[in-house]
């Protein structure tokens, strides 16, 4: 009895609670409960190229990308990037330009003055030379600088404006961007605005914001802004060419210099000319604002027809009327003569109208026809009237902004729903499109059959399709027909994914791996969509590598359980996917892979020859197996032990492992390393990590009292002394009384030499 459950193909006879309990019952007898539990032994593999999105092209973890940037020298096509003016703009930021820094009071006085003198253009009309010059009624307000004519500063209540706004920004914005701001308006207060600006703003003192003269401004700052982050980058230039010349009078190292340099060139980088949206975004707000702030707001009152005829028309103030929408009457005044009559009345500022409402325009030029008869206005000096349908920008922009927000809304949505596609197409609009995974054979596939340890005959089998792919016309000039697809099954684990990413990489064609999960969805119709869309982007990228991992989620036999009914959507999946494969012509070169740990379940229609042609089954590997995969992982480890004895013995300790287990107690034993402070990976972490894989965290909580211990070293060292001296008990290898995992307390681990033929077991 005891010999048979010794020679149970599993090979750990553990102790549990239960079982001591028992065993210290003295009524009650119990069997220790036999074998690893491999739900334990799948536990946490991990599939790191699972983790790369879609669009990425490169594994943003590979440190060896992360390197070639790190090592990348810059090109010729680099400095190019950098600062260049837009088409049609070179001359504008140029030394010479009339937007260039050097024309403000900072710098030196050059060729704006001399310009000014030569060119014929630049002279006023005659008869006005006097009213634009310094001294000139109209003359703005100029920064300190004579020279400096581009430039106007801003008056004491400006800059009093310009500092509350910066005050009220600062609020809303994150520290290094306020700085910028702060440096900004420093410097605008400093050299003042361009007359560009000015001139709109006067401009804007006798009439409202239209759009086209909004979008002025907003094409002024913005040009403020490219002016600072140009004059920004000339200092910088600068500086560092005068710390070079420091530096090179103070003879530093050649290793500092360079040290230097690479400095200088970030700093260059941020002050790079380029306008983006953010930056324009930002300018136009606070170009906004600041006109905002600067000009109050239009300033109006409403007023009734009696009012207007009795304050302002009856003592002949009206200077025009504007009819707008042909329901409101705005009424400008003579503005000196109002503010002599009512010195007191906000009518005399540039900005300030007064109106009233009509009801329809035949009644108001009634009205105002019978009120002019009244006061005997002859007609020539009559008030002139105009016409006007407006649409107020800003209203007009408030009319649009529900729909705005909606539609903003629904894209946003769509985008957050959708993910991201594979073609780049996403939302709900990409709810059909194919979810596969595209890895560039050049950039993210290095894996090869040599990564691909033990399973030769499986990689022998696939080689074909390598050879296929590589030099099609062999085959084709034989006449035969290429294998569509191969299934690779076996238990979890084992390489499946690692073989099909193995044969990618040989023969140097794209992958698109996917999980059949994934055509899976709520909506019908979508799998079958996707499935389309998978084959129609692999025909394009042809010849490449379709991989289907866990093809059993949509592939089960239809009519069997998991199908609800005739017009299932997964069976519409399944019909798809055949539909396509019988689809190819054989000169396409697209090879479709696919992985299932269950290929009894799978539809026959799925493996009759001209679908998966070949089924290639992946078992758990063999001793001879398990160290050529050993061999591979160990290649990573640091580790002075004597590689061949090493990956021998831990063969020899991990019967039934999968290559994913083999990877992660490789990887456990590293771990186990690095928490001790170790060097190096040695023999004993290798063997406490795969006493951890096999069974389970060691609990160091569960303390047994000396009784239960006694117990627990009774019962192993009974399968102990069993396993050593049957005839036909496999061989002891370990016995622990250290409680692991769930309830076990202990175990004796007695490995199978070799495979048992069945009539043996
Ligand atoms: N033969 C092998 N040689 C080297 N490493 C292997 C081998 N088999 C498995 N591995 C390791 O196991 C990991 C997981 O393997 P893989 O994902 O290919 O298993 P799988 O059979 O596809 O599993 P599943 O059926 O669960 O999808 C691999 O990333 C690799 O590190």
């Amino acid at each position: 009895m005891m010999t048979t459950l010794l020679q149970r193909s599993s090979n750990l006879a553990r102790i549990s609670t239960s079982s001591l309990e028992s065993s210290l019952c003295p009524h009650s007898f119990s069997l220790p409960r036999f074998g690893p539990r491999p739900s334990r032994l799948a536990t946490s593999r991990r599939r790191p190229y699972a983790t790369i999105k879609p669009g990425d092209l490169k594994d943003p973890k590979d440190p060896k990308d992360a390197e070639a940037n790190i090592n990348r020298k810059p090109v010729a096509g680099d400095e190019e990037k950098k600062g260049k003016a837009a088409p049609g703009f070179e001359r504008l930021y140029d030394n010479a330009g009339p937007m260039s820094p050097q024309t403000t009071r900072n710098h030196e006085p050059l060729q704006s003055s001399k310009h000014s003198e030569q060119d014929p253009q630049s002279k006023a009309a005659p008869g006005l030379v006097n009213l634009y010059d310094k001294t000139g009624p109209m003359s703005p307000q100029t920064s300190d600088d004579p020279d400096s004519p581009q430039m106007s500063k801003l008056n004491k209540e400006e800059q009093e404006a310009v500092d509350r706004l910066m005050e009220t920004l600062k609020k809303g914005l994150p520290a290094s961007q306020s700085k910028l701001l702060e440096e900004a308006f420093h410097d605008m207060k400093r050299t003042g605005i361009p007359m560009e600006i000015r001139d709109v703003m006067n401009k804007l003192k006798d009439r409202p914001l239209d759009l086209a003269t909004a979008a002025q401004l907003i094409r002024l700052t913005n040009k403020v802004g490219r002016q600072y982050a140009e004059k920004k980058m000339s200092e910088e230039d600068q500086n560092s060419s005068t710390s070079q010349k420091e530096e090179s009078k103070s003879s530093i190292s050649g290793d500092q210099g360079k040290k230097k340099k690479s400095g200088e060139s970030s700093n260059f980088k941020e002050f790079t000319a380029n306008m983006d949206t953010g930056t324009f975004l930002v300018t136009a707000l606070v170009g906004y604002l600041l006109y905002r702030t600067v000009i109050p707001g239009e300033n109006s009152k409403e007023i009734t027809w009696q009012e207007f005829k009795t304050t302002f028309f009856d003592k002949g103030l009206v200077d025009k009327l504007t009819v707008l929408n042909r329901n409101r009457v705005r009424v400008d005044l003579h503005r000196e003569a109002t503010g002599r009559m009512y010195p007191e009345s906000p009518a005399q500022h540039g900005n300030f109208r007064y109106y009233f409402s009509i009801g329809s325009v035949e009644a108001f030029e009634r009205k105002l026809e019978t009120a002019q008869n009244e006061l005997d206005i002859p007609s020539s000096e009559r008030i002139p009237v105009s016409y006007v349908d407006e649409v107020p920008w800003l209203s007009g922009l408030f009319s649009f902004a529900p729909t705005v927000l909606f539609i903003g809304g629904l894209y946003w949505l769509s985008r957050r729903a959708g993910g991201g596609g594979a073609s780049g197409q996403s939302g709900i609009f990409g709810i059909g499109k194919s979810r596969a995974k595209k890895f560039n054979h050049e950039t993210d596939i290095n894996i090869r059959f040599k990564d691909v340890a033990g399973m030769d005959e499986a990689k022998a089998e696939i080689m074909e399709f390598v050879s296929f792919l590589k030099e099609p016309g062999q085959y084709q000039r034989l006449g035969a027909k290429i294998p569509r697809g191969a299934l690779l099954s076996g238990p979890p684990g084992t390489g499946k994914t690692l073989l099909a990413k193995a044969t990618a990489g040989e023969s140097q064609v794209p992958f698109f791996s996917i999980s059949g999960s994934e055509f899976v969805e709520i909506f019908v119709g979508v799998g079958a969509s996707r499935v389309r869309d998978l084959f129609q982007n692999a025909r394009k990228h042809a010849p490449c590598i379709i991989f289907i991992d866990e093809i059993d989620a949509v592939g089960k036999a239809r009519g069997k359980g998991g199908f609800s009914g005739g017009n299932d959507e997964r069976e519409g999946t399944l019909n798809q996917i055949l539909t396509e494969m019988d689809g190819f012509n054989t000169s396409e070169q697209v090879i479709v892979l696919a992985g299932t740990n269950r290929p009894d379940v799978l539809d026959k229609a799925l493996l009759r020859p001209g679908r998966f042609d070949r089924q290639i089954s992946i078992d758990k590997p063999t001793m001879e197996g398990r160290k050529q995969i050993f061999r591979v992982h160990l290649g990573k480890i640091v580790t002075s032990e004597n590689l061949d004895h090493l990956t021998g013995r831990l063969a020899a300790l991990t019967p039934g492992f999968s290559g994913a287990d083999i990877a992660n107690c490789v990887n456990e034993a590293a771990l186990i390393a690095a928490r001790t402070s170790a060097d190096k990976v040695a023999m004993t972490h290798f063997e406490q990590a795969i006493e951890r894989v096999i069974g389970g965290l060691e609990k160091k909580s569960l303390v047994l009292n000396p009784e239960e211990k006694r117990t627990v070293a009774y019962h192993e060292a009974g399968h102990a002394i069993c396993g050593w001296f049957f005839k036909y008990a496999d061989p002891l290898l370990k016995v622990s009384i250290i409680p692991r995992g769930q309830g076990a307390l202990g175990y004796a681990q007695l490995p199978p030499p070799r495979r048992r033929l069945p009539h043996e077991r």
